[in-house]
Order: structure tokens, then C-alpha cells, then sequence
């Protein structure tokens, strides 16, 4: 049985993974070993069966103990420990959740249903480091890759609407925490049906503006607000999210040499755990909406095409639907007023499922079929 380690098991990927992982039975598939940072000797979570005590993620020698690391640690973790691990000589799979490796040249970003092709060669050639994608590539791609398959993208713009969770866990605490205190500001004026909508306005704007307001991990408000940056600021004037969105999207589906121009504006909303994007995409040639829906809709297991109607759209296109569930919608989907080659799309997807957690389960069974 490959001796499998798991890092960073117990931070909010790591959980996320450990729910799918027990789900799908895996653990019946490996012998795993559970590593720490902080709690070497206590107990690992419960998998329904029993573990050794928790060993230690610092541990080079205890690390090469094993035969893959899935590790959703970040990427300071992986910075520090895994150049050590490969000089001491470890040849075994490095699946990783942080971006840290993402770009190195022998390395794949992984998401099966898009790029199976990318990976088993990557593995025939002895590849060894699988990383998981950006949650919003990966998002966008779970959603349209059946155009991009088909040779129909000629470029991309994603504008999106990003959830607190990509920011972390204390950042979807702050979320809930910033909510509250609006609420709070004008909880007697919101029970009263005589009083004013715009004093109720001018409390809100005024909590929100207040010094005394949580805003300790986003810095601003976030709730009755946006935040139009996510990640770190470039010198070409993209956040490095926008940056992941051509170079990320290209090497999942290993096109660097030749890579679709893909661009657009990050933006964080008061979203939970669930990424939205409205993409717009110039085709390659006109295609007929039917046609796109089909290419679109049948492209992988888990997109699912939503009709371009009013009442399933609010329903079934937002993160409220969507947040826990591993379907992926795309809907809004029309032909836009700048010509018949121009589409218009809207997606949803929980980003801690296929943008996190799933596809470093799904790249250990790909191994371990191998
Ligand atoms: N958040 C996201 O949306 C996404 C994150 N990623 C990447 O995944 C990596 C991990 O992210 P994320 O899961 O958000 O990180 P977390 O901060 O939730 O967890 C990371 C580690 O922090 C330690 N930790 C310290 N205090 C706590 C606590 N109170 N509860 C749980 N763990 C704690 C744990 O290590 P220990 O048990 O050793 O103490 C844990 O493994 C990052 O590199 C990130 O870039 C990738 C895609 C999406
Ligand atoms: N940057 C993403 C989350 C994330 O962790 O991305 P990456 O894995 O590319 O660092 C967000 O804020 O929504």
C-alpha cells in the first residue's frame, strides 16, 4: 500500500479534503501518516481506522518515510521543507494545494476532468510534483472547458466575485463578524417600520467608515462593501490573481508556447465560500448557442449548463446554491451586442472543492492507478 503523508490536514483545505477523502473511501486505498507543525505525539482525526501518533511536518527524515505527501500547509511550508526533502533525496509525489510550485517547469497543475492528458504524460515522464490550481482558474476551467477543448477560445476577460474563504479562515470569520456589527448599528431602526431608510443608511455608511469597525484581516470593510484586489500588486498594474488567470489556465492545459490572451479584474465580495466569475469570450469561429450549450454541457461530470431564463438563474446560478456541492454551473450564456462571436457566460463554484481540496484527491488516486 503507498504510505501516503498528509500535512496541513487540519487548516481549512486540509479539512475540506479530509471530508471528500473519508466520503470517497480513500484511506481504504492508503496507508496514511498524519504530520504536524504544532502537535507532534497527538492524535490525527478520525479517519475510521486507527493512526500512530501525529509525526513531526519539520522532520525531513520522518518525510521520507513516505511515498507521496499531499501537503495543504501553504506555501511557506513548501518553500521551506520540500527543497530540503528532494536534496535529501525523496523521490516520492509532492500534491500540493499553495501556489508555490505551480509555475516550476517539471511541475503540473492538476484537474483531471480538464487536463488528464497533461498529467499521464507528465507521469510517463517521471514526473513528481502535482499542484493544485488556483481556485478561480480552476473554477473557470471546470465550467468551460469544453470550449476551450473544442479550439473556441480565442481570448477571455473574467471578471470575478471572489468569497471570503480564498482569504482564509479568520477572513470568513470577519466576514460574519462585520456583518453583525452592521446589523447591530441599526437593530432599533430595522424594528421600527416608521424610521427613516436613509438615516438607516447614514448609521451604516458611518459604522462602516468607523475606525472601531472589525476589519483587522481584510484592512477595509468587506461586508456592505467590495475590495477590487486580491493577492499582491504587480508592476504591470495586474494583482497577481488577475496574473494566475492567463498563466495558470495555459499551463493546466499546456499551451504555454501558444497561450490564449486571458484578462480581467479580481474583485472580493461578501461571498462565503463560493467564487462567481462573468466571463466574456471571443470565439474562435460562429458557433450556434445550441451548440455551445452541448460543447459546454457535456465537456465533464460535475458542469452543469443553466438555462439563460430569469427564475433558474437566481435559484441555481449563485453561491447560496452552490456553496458545499462539487456541481459546477455556468449559465447566463448568450451571444453579447459587440457580434455573433462574442459569448457572454456566468459561472459559480465552491472554491474550496474543485478550487482546493478535489483535485489533490482525485491526482493521489491517479497515482495510485498508475
Ligand atoms: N484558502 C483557500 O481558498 C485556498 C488555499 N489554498 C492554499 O492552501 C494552503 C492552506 O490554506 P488554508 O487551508 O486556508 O490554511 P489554514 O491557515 O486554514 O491552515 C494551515 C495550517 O495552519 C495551522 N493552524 C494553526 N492554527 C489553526 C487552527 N486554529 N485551525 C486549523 N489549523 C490551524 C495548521 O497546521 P498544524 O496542524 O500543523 O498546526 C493548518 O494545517 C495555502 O497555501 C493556500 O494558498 C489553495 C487554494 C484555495
Ligand atoms: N487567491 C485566492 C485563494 C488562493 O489561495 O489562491 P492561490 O492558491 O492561487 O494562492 C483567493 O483569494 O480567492
Amino acid at each position: 500500500m503507498m504510505r501516503v503523508g498528509l500535512v496541513g490536514w487540519r487548516g481549512m483545505v486540509g479539512s475540506v479534503l479530509m471530508e471528500r477523502m473519508r466520503a470517497e473511501n480513500d484511506f481504504a486505498l492508503i496507508d496514511p501518516v498524519f504530520f504536524t507543525t504544532s502537535n507532534v505525539g497527538g492524535r490525527g482525526p478520525d479517519i475510521g481506522k486507527d493512526l500512530p501518533a501525529l509525526q513531526d511536518a519539520r522532520s525531513i527524515d520522518q518525510l521520507k518515510a513516505t511515498d507521496a505527501i499531499i501537503s495543504c500547509q501553504g506555501g511557506d511550508y513548501t518553500h521551506e521543507i520540500y527543497p530540503q526533502l528532494r536534496a535529501a533525496g525523496w523521490k516520492g509525489y509532492w500534491i500540493d494545494a499553495a501556489s508555490a510550485l505551480r509555475m516550476k517547469d517539471d511541475a503540473v497543475i492538476v484537474l483531471d476532468p480538464v487536463n488528464l492528458d497533461v498529467i499521464e504524460r507528465a507521469l510517463h515522464q517521471g514526473g513528481r510534483d502535482f499542484i493544485g490550481g488556483n481556485c478561480t482558474v480552476s473554477l473557470m476551467l471546470m465550467a468551460l472547458g469544453g470550449l476551450f477543448r473544442h479550439g473556441l477560445v480565442e481570448w477571455m476577460s473574467a471578471m470575478t466575485y471572489q468569497a471570503a474563504s480564498g482569504a482564509g479562515a479568520n477572513n470568513m470569520r470577519e466576514l460574519i463578524r462585520q456583518m453583525g456589527a452592521i446589523h447591530a448599528s441599526v437593530a432599533a431602526q430595522l424594528d421600527d417600520p416608521a424610521s427613516a431608510i436613509l438615516e438607516i443608511d447614514r448609521i451604516v455608511a458611518d459604522t462602516l467608515r468607523s475606525t472601531a469597525f472589525p476589519a483587522d484581516h481584510f484592512g477595509v470593510p468587506l461586508a456592505g462593501s467590495l475590495i477590487p484586489w486580491i493577492d499582491k500588486q504587480l508592476d504591470n498594474g495586474q494583482s497577481r490573481e488577475e496574473w494566475k488567470g492567463q498563466a495558470e489556465t495555459n499551463k493546466i492545459l499546456g499551451r504555454e508556447a501558444d497561450p490564449i490572451a486571458i484578462d480581467g479584474l479580481c474583485v472580493r465580495i461578501g461571498a462565503m465560500r463560493c467564487h462567481s466569475q462573468a466571463l466574456t469570450i471571443k470565439l474562435t469561429q460562429d458557433v450556434p448557442l445550441d451548440e455551445l450549450n452541448e460543447i459546454i454541457g457535456t465537456a465533464n461530470d460535475w458542469v452543469k449548463v443553466v438555462p439563460n431564463e430569469r427564475e433558474i438563474s437566481m435559484r441555481e446560478l449563485t453561491p447560496t446554491a452552490v456553496t458545499g456541492k462539487l456541481h459546477v454551473p455556468v449559465g447566463r450564456l448568450r451571444k453579447l451586442n459587440m457580434g455573433p462571436t462574442f459569448l457572454g457566460a456566468f459561472t459559480c463554484g465552491d472554491q474550496l472543492l474543485w478550487g482546493a481540496a478535489e483535485p489533490l484527491r482525485r491526482t493521489l488516486r491517479i497515482l495510485l492507478q498508475a
